[in-house]
């Protein structure tokens, strides 16, 4: 690991932890409360939980055209015959716009640069996000039998599963990691979703980063807050995996081959993507939308718990599919001891205006999803769609009213933890909903060690100006120890 290259432009402060602590907002709960929730009893489980079969294979159909811009369809150039404009006759050109990657003219979308495919041009690595496609003939026959199965049951929603080009892909070969993926594509997708497909308080004085000041979001109703907090603690979570398992030093096999490489955390873009000092002082907020958008997932498996924990997670090995179960019910059992779940039920609650909003609420949610289908790096897509597919089954939990309970609330305006009454899940969305809060929750976990990784980079540079403190021993010691709740934030 060449750290040379890589910590070059680290800071050294904890600033992106220093504003991590203490209440979440727009809930009962604090950061605090879930960093050890997570770290001890839902991280070790849910990470064991979606190794099991009946997790490990996603259905996807990752070959649907982008709905949204031409020059990632099959209709750019080749169908289209658009006539590409010289850079000259671009509005604003001479005026050095170009220089602003971010700013998209609309003309620039005409032009033969912005018609070529995204995964041809410079923003990406096709090898590093190739995507193993490789299933065992075991699997196959195994997953043969699933569709029979899974077409005897009622499903009521539309996925894509059903698309005759969607295919199962074994996540474990596939890991989300750092792929190069980055640019104009990469920001066309995240500009889309926050500036068009997200509830925005104002146009920041900024224009184009960050799309949203979390300053501004005091302005805004809860029910939009959730949808940017969510929408944003997702966009965190990837980001954290990418600087978590970033590509450290290279050694490519061949063209299309898989690299391989030598990966592992990156703590200087950690910083660069969360330190206050890079990100207009929003990257701790961006870090709390994190454990908000747990919240609501973890909310979700709470609610659908007494369905989940009956459901078959049939993959035709009787032994494997109990010790599913078991392990469901084991994980589910601990969420419901968790003392502060996020309370849905203050949501959407005024009259028709409030059916109005929830409507566009998944209307919101609805396109974000299709705009997945632009992402230009298959393996970004792979995990862009589980995840939003993921987060989509919560709120559907949470919001589509298919899942609450008529039977009253014996305390009266306590949160009801359990709700017996359910609509039932396919396949695709439970395996979404699991491995999408596995994501999460190892988001969470992998914070505590970039937390690590900046307190001991600031002791060493401590010593090295200071010499040995006395006390300076027994102080990291208490922040590496295992067991009790650890002290990581503080
Ligand atoms: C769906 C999807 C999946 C991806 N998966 C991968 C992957 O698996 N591996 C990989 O290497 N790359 C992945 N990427 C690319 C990655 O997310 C970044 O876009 C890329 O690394 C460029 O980063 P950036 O620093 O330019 O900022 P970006 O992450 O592209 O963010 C753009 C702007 O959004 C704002 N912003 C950043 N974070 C947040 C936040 N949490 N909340 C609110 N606003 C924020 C900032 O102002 C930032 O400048 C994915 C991109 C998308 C759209």
């Amino acid at each position: 690991y060449d750290t040379e290259l890589y910590e070059t432009s680290a800071c050294d402060s904890t600033a992106c932890f220093d504003a991590l602590h203490g209440a979440l907002g727009d809930c009962s709960c604090n950061v605090d409360t879930i960093d050890y929730f997570n770290n001890v009893k839902i991280f070790p489980r849910i990470q064991s939980l979606v190794t099991k079969d009946y997790f490990r294979f996603y259905k996807v159909n990752l070959k649907k055209e982008c709905p949204f811009w031409a020059d990632d369809s099959r209709c750019a150039m080749k169908y289209c015959h658009i006539k590409t404009c010289s850079k000259e006759s671009i509005p604003g050109f001479e005026s050095g716009y170009e220089n602003e990657q971010e700013e998209e003219v609309p003309a620039a979308k005409y032009t033969e640069q912005a018609q070529t495919p995204c995964n041809s041009d410079t923003d990406h690595d096709p090898a590093l996000g190739y995507l193993n496609m490789t299933l065992s003939a075991a699997s196959q026959y195994e997953i043969a039998k699933w569709k029979a199965y899974d077409d005897s049951v009622g499903n009521f929603c539309e996925c894509d599963d059903k698309d005759v080009e969607a295919e199962y892909i074994d996540l474990s070969l596939n890991p989300e990691r750092y792929t190069g993926y980055k640019g104009p594509s990469a920001h066309r997708i995240w500009r889309s979703i926050y500036q068009e497909n997200c509830f925005r308080p104002k146009l920041n004085p900024y224009q184009s980063f960050p799309y949203v000041l979390s300053s501004d979001l005091g302005n805004m109703c809860l029910e939009k807050r959730v949808f940017y907090r969510a929408v944003s603690g997702l966009h965190s979570s990837i980001n954290i995996h990418l600087c978590s398992k970033f590509l450290l030093s290279e050694k490519k096999l061949g063209f299309a081959a898989p690299p391989e490489g030598e990966w592992g955390p990156n703590l200087a873009e950690f910083q660069r993507r969360f330190d206050p000092s890079q990100t207009f002082g929003e990257g701790p907020n961006w870090l709390k939308n994190l454990y908000f958008v747990y919240l609501l997932e973890m909310r979700a498996l709470a609610k659908a718990g007494p369905y989940l924990e009956r459901e078959d997670y049939f993959t035709g090995n009787p032994v494997e599919d109990e010790e599913t179960r078991d392990a469901i019910r084991n994980m589910i059992g601990v969420i419901y001891t968790f003392p502060d779940h996020f309370n849905e039920s203050s949501m959407f609650n005024g009259g028709s205006q409030a059916g109005k909003l929830k409507q566009e609420f998944r209307d919101h949610f609805w396109n974000i999803s299709r705009i997945m289908d632009c992402v230009g790096c298959d393996k970004c897509k792979l995990w862009g769609k589980l995840q939003t597919q993921g987060l989509g089954t919560a709120l559907k939990i949470l919001f589509s009213g298919q899942w609450d309970s008529f039977e009253g609330d014996p305390d009266q305006g306590k949160l009801m933890l359990r709700h017996k009454s359910h609509k039932r899940l396919q396949r695709t969305e439970i395996v979404a909903l699991f491995n999408a809060f596995a994501r999460l929750s190892n988001s969470i976990r992998e914070l505590e060690n970039f937390r690590h990784m900046l307190s001991s980079q600031t002791e060493t540079q401590k010593k090295s100006i200071f010499g040995n403190v006395p006390g300076d021993v027994g102080a990291k010691k208490e922040l590496c120890s295992g067991g009790a709740k650890p002290k990581i934030w503080s």
